[in-house]
């Protein structure tokens, strides 16, 4: 039998989901640095990997992971109370933009928002899984603070990009993750540099450098600095993750070696013993 992922420990006081061993949480302090399309790729390289992978998508009112996962169709509920996730690149998933309409504008308040996604966190038919990524909403509100608190995570992944605009409010993410006792396992910096598909120039657009000089500063490991490639527009908007392309490309090779990175950190964390008690949000 294959060797299964260990749980790691959550917050002090709370515990981990029957069946879950792993909550990794995915932030960014700013909105549109590529939040979503990071989570989605490091769950799906993770699963290429052989763990058994979750996608909660947390992102309420802005939930993309349907269309960056080519999801259809509403979740069933055999017994009209758990909901079964939907599955697609090897990836189960369940996201709020599954189970309402699309041009839906999501008008919730906090506490009830907090509570959507308590209620799609608790009654998910996850199975047993070694990893459940979850795709927090941007930002360092009342929200992603109570999210932070309520849900047991193992570790928290920012994602920035080199700008000083985003890593500013990357720099409050990590803030919030300390203060709520989440282990922030690294930073991922998104669209770190363009290479130009005629001449091969690398630009770096949004600044040098920025993700590691955060990464030095507060002491967290820099799990990965990925380039801005259109085909992770592309792929990303047509349903099929960069890192499903058969072709091995310095883009898909750098989303797999941060995921690899970002299980590394997580094994390195304390562990728990199998999760028996089941966690009840409210
Ligand atoms: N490395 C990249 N190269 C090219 N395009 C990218 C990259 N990362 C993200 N994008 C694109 O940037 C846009 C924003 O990405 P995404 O939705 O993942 O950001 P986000 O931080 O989750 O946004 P939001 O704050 O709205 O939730 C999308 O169109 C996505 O395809």
């Amino acid at each position: 039998m294959q060797q299964r992922i260990a749980a790691h420990a959550v917050q002090p006081n709370l515990s981990p989901l029957p069946n879950v061993r792993n909550i990794i949480a995915v932030g960014s302090g700013k909105g549109g640095v590529g939040k979503s399309t990071t989570a989605v790729n490091l769950a799906v390289a993770l699963a290429q990997d052989g763990a058994r992978v979750g996608l909660l998508d947390a992102d309420i009112y802005g939930p993309s992971i349907p269309m960056m996962l080519g999801l259809h169709g509403r979740p069933d509920s055999p017994d009209g109370k758990s909901i079964e996730p939907l599955r697609a690149h090897g990836v189960v998933a369940m996201s709020i933009g599954l189970l309402v309409d699309q041009d839906t504008p999501m008008i919730w308040r906090g506490p009830m928002a907090t509570s959507a996604l308590s209620q799609l966190l608790n009654d998910t038919r996850w199975g047993e899984l070694d990893y459940l990524i979850v795709d927090l909403p941007p930002g360092t509100g009342d929200i992603q603070l109570t999210l932070a608190q309520k849900i047991p995570v193992a570790g928290a992944v920012i994602v920035t990009t080199p700008q000083d605009v985003a890593t500013l409010d990357a720099r409050k993410a990590l803030k919030m993750f300390e203060k709520v006792e989440v282990p922030v396992l690294g930073l991922v910096e998104n669209m770190a540099v363009h290479v130009c598909s005629h001449c091969g120039h690398a630009e770096h657009i949004f600044g040098e450098g920025g993700g590691r000089r955060m990464a030095e500063q507060y002491g967290v490991p820099l799990l990965g600095s990925l380039p801005l490639d259109v085909a992770v527009r592309e792929l990303g908007d047509s349903g099929t993750p960069i890192v499903t392309n058969v072709e091995k490309t310095a883009t898909v090779d750098s989303y797999k070696s941060t995921a690899r990175r970002l299980a590394i950190q997580l094994s390195g964390r304390p562990q728990v013993a199998r999760p028996l008690s089941v966690s009840l949000l409210s």
